[in-house]
């Protein structure tokens, strides 16, 4: 089952063209890599996909019928995101944090606390649960707002780097967490530059340049592409 299809997206701004030509499709329990040099669109893409910023033309379906164009609210509520830099409230303690997520996206309250107590061990943030964003570090942050999107169960988690600002550990924590969202069921879209680990996270690629799709496949073909396309 096709949970995300792109069909000939293009996405303007300010009179130019940022993404054009973009078609491709995510099936149930999969995971994309969207790859691609600094500047090639990848943000961007994100960005069209969760309605940030608006299509110029094409199709974006989620789950095979809603669409940003004719059911904005169910359309939304299929996608968990996070963002490529923490966006959190500076009068909300961590914990207000995942019950505002929760709440947004119907968790009930033993879920939440069961994930809330799984995540933040794992991410080593459990003592942290009563602290505001101000006193924690950048790396903290970034597992804090990881959290939050991990919380709901949505067909669709677009992830922007995935790994930025992580230590090694906490790397690897959220490279068994997405695998384990993925066997759930969840289609997973994250960009990266690090191309080593998401040969051994990823099932296929989509690699853009200058804002159109240059490849995609099964990550495997990625250790086939010229280091001089993408410089591992
Ligand atoms: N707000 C904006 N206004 C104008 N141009 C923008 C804006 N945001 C991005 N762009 C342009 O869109 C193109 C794609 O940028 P985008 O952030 O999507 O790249 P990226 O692949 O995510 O890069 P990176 O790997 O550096 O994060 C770039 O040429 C960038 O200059």
């Amino acid at each position: 089952m096709k949970i995300l299809e792109l069909k000939d997206v293009e996405t303007q701004l300010g009179g130019t063209t940022l993404l054009r030509d973009i078609s491709f499709s995510l099936d149930k329990s999969s995971i994309a890599a969207l790859v691609g040099h600094n500047g090639a669109g990848k943000s961007t893409m994100i960005k069209t996909i969760l309605g940030e910023l608006e299509k110029a033309n094409g199709e974006i379906i989620i789950n095979e019928a809603a669409t940003l164009d004719n059911n904005f609210l169910t359309y939304k509520k299929q996608i968990s995101y996070l963002p490529e830099e923490p966006i959190l409230l500076s009068e909300l303690t961590v914990m207000q944090h995942f019950q505002l997520y929760a709440t947004s996206y119907g968790v009930d309250e033993v879920t939440l606390k069961e994930k809330t107590k799984t995540y933040t061990t794992g991410f080593e943030v459990a003592d942290k649960l009563n602290e505001y964003p101000e006193s924690l570090s950048k790396g903290m942050r970034q597992k804090v707002q990881t959290i939050c999107a991990l919380l709901p169960e949505t067909p669709l988690l677009l992830i922007d780097e995935p790994f930025m600002g992580l230590d090694v550990y906490a790397m690897d924590y959220l490279e068994d967490l997405i695998k384990e969202k993925a066997r759930n069921g969840t289609a997973i879209l994250l960009t990266t530059h690090q191309l080593g680990r998401v040969k051994n996270l990823a099932d296929t690629y989509i690699m853009l340049q200058h804002g159109e799709i240059l490849d995609q496949g099964p990550i495997e073909n990625l250790k086939t592409i010229r280091r001089r396309t993408y410089d591992e």
